[in-house]
């Protein structure tokens, strides 16, 4: 169950200023998000980037996209790529569906899914889901840069960005029309270095703290998102950033879109050396990101690449 009121996510507001490093506003920044996710891993920041026609038009196109017979939607496939494709229509979680964009900020990426869907294509849809993929990936390198540069590690950004990809998630959580809360989708930490999420205005997502308390997140403003830490990020971390458990759990009778943007490293990652000490001694073996994908579900970090 999610509890109200004492335990409540940090909230960092982005919307009053540009993104500038080197401004005051950015300093005090880098430390709020390093403060906040080794204190929670992960934070709800409030960010101006998406006007209400994107914001509109992307949760339409969702709809949309989500209405097509399911034959259409299980075109949704990456050969040999895991996590990627149709998802639904799953005994243990029947209010879930989601459908994964490789490559789900640039415009190739977008449109090849898109002809999957709709033979002669879906102009609405790309436009929308393209301005909204750039909003959250600009984010998402801020958030990153500003990762790095509060741990003094800002010489590795240029070098992890540079290999960074993204696949755009697209779910829907339908209503369960019965008063008892119902399971959405199943409690896991994430496998990327970071995920950006973003809904429409059905609260659902579930937290678990620290202290095993599952806090329901409400991000259900237009202009909040979900910045979370990633199995990736622990790593690099080497345990000072915990990947947090979450779940989705459904209540009364609105169907939720969420997006989530999860952020993958094409290279190797490894704990930077400035990150070991007494207090930190090493946990991880330099890894292969995206072996992490394909390995993990039923096995975890620590078996992946634990020292
Ligand atoms: O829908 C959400 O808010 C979260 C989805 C999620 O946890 C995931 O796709 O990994
Ligand atoms: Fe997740």
């Amino acid at each position: 169950m999610g509890s109200e009121g004492e335990f409540k996510l940090p909230v960092l507001d982005f919307s009053r200023e540009d993104l500038k490093p080197g401004t005051t506003f950015w300093l005090s920044a880098c430390k709020s998000v390093r403060e906040a996710l080794e204190e929670c891993g992960c934070f709800v920041v409030l960010y101006y980037k998406i006007s209400d026609e994107v914001e509109n038009g992307l949760f339409g196109c969702l709809k949309e996209l989500f209405d097509l017979p399911a034959e259409t939607k299980m075109r949704n496939q990456y050969e040999g790529k895991p996590l990627k494709g149709y998802v639904g229509q799953h005994p243990q979680i029947p209010l879930h569906e989601s459908m994964g964009i490789d490559e789900g900020t640039t415009p190739q990426g977008i449109q090849t899914f898109a002809t999957q869907m709709w033979p002669n294509g879906n102009d609405q849809f790309c436009k929308y889901v393209l301005e909204y993929a750039k909003a959250a990936e600009e984010l998402d390198r801020a958030v990153a840069r500003m990762i790095f540069e509060s741990y003094g590690l800002l010489k590795y950004y240029d070098s992890y960005m540079g290999s960074t990809s993204y696949l755009l998630r697209m779910l829907r959580h339908t209503a369960p029309q019965e008063p008892e809360p119902k399971l959405g989708f199943v409690a896991h930490t994430d496998k990327s270095f970071t995920t950006i999420l973003h809904q429409n205005h059905v609260n659902a997502l579930e937290v678990e703290t620290k202290d095993g308390i599952w806090i329901t997140v409400d991000f259900s403003s237009p202009t909040s998102f979900v910045v979370m830490a990633g199995d990736a990020l622990t790593a690099w971390s080497n345990d000072r950033i915990k990947a947090p458990n979450h779940k989705v759990v459904m209540r009364g009778n609105e169907t939720r879109y969420s997006l989530g943007l999860f952020a993958f490293n094409r290279g190797i990652l490894q704990v930077p050396e400035e990150l070991v000490d007494e207090e930190y001694p090493l946990q991880y073996k330099p890894f292969e990101h995206l072996g992490l994908l394909n390995f993990t579900y039923s096995a975890n970090l620590k078996a992946y690449c634990g020292v």
